[in-house]
């Protein structure tokens, strides 16, 4: 399937040395929108190659303050661990927060849920769907990057649908399963229940 790759320009490919080990940062930005999104990379990559690749929605609240209402700050380590134990792959960071209703408005949502609704509940509420997500831009970074065929670390069907829908190959999918606590594990059971997420929760039940 053809990409717009001129919609998306692509900044420096610089090194970046991290306390999980040695990688190079690429931040790509939307012409149309201004949202910039970025590349972590291990290796270079050609078409032939079957990558290592974590997709990876942005989360404040989890990645940058370590929140225990979700996963998300632990998936991320995870999967740059991953990858630096393999020698090679990608994690494309891209500017989803919330499941693409943005910060102001996944902290509506959070409010409702403090108020008893579940996160799909409280997306509908608010006038969304439960997941606004889309994937091409993801397919197109990919592309960017010389990745046709990837093994994604996920749980989440739609991811794999998403990215298959904009020509990228998931040969394979690794899941990335983190153990719970008391503060998400209504989530993800809501992930798994409702959104069709890819886990056993009772062999992973809070402690
Ligand atoms: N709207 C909304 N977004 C949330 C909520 N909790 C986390 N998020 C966002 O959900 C996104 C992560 O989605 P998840 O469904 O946890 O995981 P996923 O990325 O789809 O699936 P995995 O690949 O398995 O991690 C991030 O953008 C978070 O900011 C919530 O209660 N409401
Ligand atoms: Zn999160």
């Amino acid at each position: 399937m053809p990409q717009k790759e001129t919609t998306v320009l692509v900044g420096e490919r610089v090194k970046l040395p991290t306390k999980y080990g040695d990688f190079e940062l690429v931040p790509f930005q939307e012409k149309k929108n201004g949202l910039e999104h970025m590349a972590l990379v291990k290796g270079n990559f050609t078409e032939n190659d079957t990558v290592i690749t974590r997709i990876h929605s942005a989360c404040a609240t989890g990645d940058l303050f370590g929140s225990l209402k979700c996963d998300c700050g632990d998936q991320l380590i995870k999967a740059i661990q991953t990858i630096e134990e393999n020698g090679k792959g990608a994690i494309i960071y891209l500017q989803q927060e919330g499941r693409g209703i943005g910060l102001m408005n996944k902290m509506k949502a959070y409010k409702l849920q403090e108020n008893g609704m579940d996160t799909i509940e409280a997306n509908l509420h608010l006038g969304f769907a439960p997941d606004e997500r889309k994937y091409q831009i993801a397919a197109i970074i990919l592309n960017l990057l010389h990745i046709k065929n990837i093994k994604l670390l996920t749980n989440n069907p739609d991811k794999i649908d998403g990215l298959t829908e904009h020509g990228i190959q998931v040969v394979e999918r690794i899941p990335l399963i983190i153990k719970p606590n008391p503060f998400n594990i209504n989530y993800l059971q809501t992930k798994k229940k409702q959104m069709g997420h890819l886990y056993e929760i009772n062999k992973l039940a809070a402690q």
